[in-house]
């Protein structure tokens, strides 16, 4: 069967990796080449760079998914298609509250739908959550390899530069929303749409009522503590699929 999809260009004949990890930037998936065995880079269109790659015996697939819900979604389907059931999303975020530090892990439990793209599927009343067994795995394995990692709600969004950000980010700070991206939500609720179980760590690369720009810019230009975050978010990301592929109760 050829079954080459339309945007990620990988078929079912190219792997048979049942996990994927999804960072948003296609850049980070060299920061996850030295933690996998006999990578193969594998396609590159539009926002959609792929890779695999073995960890502990495990296929791995990494794909970017650009900016934003649309893409993520075409993203999963297509690697839904492709016979893909598991994904983990490895991306970054603004905090929302004080406490957190560049480079702290976001570990989401559920995301505000304050996007476009998972409403399209969707009605609102639907929660979007994780799976609560990988969510598990991530939280044990950032407890076993000590890493600065907080569970609880984040927000995605849709808008970066709006005359509002400001007043929006207050308001989900004040109800406890840890931090902010941007495919967390539709991630989850099209994910459980799907059949493909889903979750997301986030690593804080704009500290609370930082200017977005700048963050984002000192994390571009590679500065800041926001590196270690990323290594760190990887390796959760890794050690809680080869936890979940032992796992009895999945
Ligand atoms: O770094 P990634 O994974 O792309 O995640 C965040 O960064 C982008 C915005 O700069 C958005 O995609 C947001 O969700
Ligand atoms: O504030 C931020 C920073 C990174 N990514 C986001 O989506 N928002």
């Amino acid at each position: 069967m050829n079954n080459v999809q339309p945007h990620i260009l990988l078929s079912d004949t190219m792997t048979a990796a049942k996990y994927v990890l999804l960072p948003g930037d296609h850049k980070r998936l060299d920061s996850v080449v030295p933690y996998l065995e006999n990578v193969e880079h594998l396609t590159f269109n539009r926002e959609f760079r792929s890779l695999r790659g073995w960890y502990h015996g495990i296929e791995v697939l990494v794909v970017s998914t650009g900016i934003g819900g649309p893409s993520t979604a075409i993203a999963l389907h297509e690697l839904y298609n492709i016979g893909v059931r598991n994904a983990i999303r490895i991306g970054s975020c603004g905090a929302l509250q004080p406490s957190l530090q560049l480079g702290d892990l976001v570990l989401a439990c559920g995301a505000v739908r304050d996007e476009g793209t998972s409403k399209t599927y969707m009605d609102i009343q639907y929660p979007a959550v994780p799976c609560p067994e990988l969510l598990h795995h991530l939280r044990s394995n950032s407890k076993k390899n000590n890493f600065s990692s907080v569970t609880g709600i984040v927000r995605s969004h849709d808008s970066f530069y709006t005359t509002k950000e400001d007043k929006i980010c207050d308001y989900w700070s004040a109800h406890g929303v840890l931090a902010a991206d941007m495919e967390t939500a539709p991630l989850f609720v099209i994910g459980q749409m799907l059949g493909m179980r889903t979750a997301s760590i986030l690593n804080v690369v704009v500290r609370y009522q930082e200017k977005v720009e700048e963050g984002i810019s000192n994390y571009v230009d590679q500065q800041n503590s926001c590196l270690q975050g990323e290594k760190n978010e990887i390796i959760l990301a890794l050690d809680s699929i080869l936890s979940d592929s032992k796992s009895t109760t999945k």
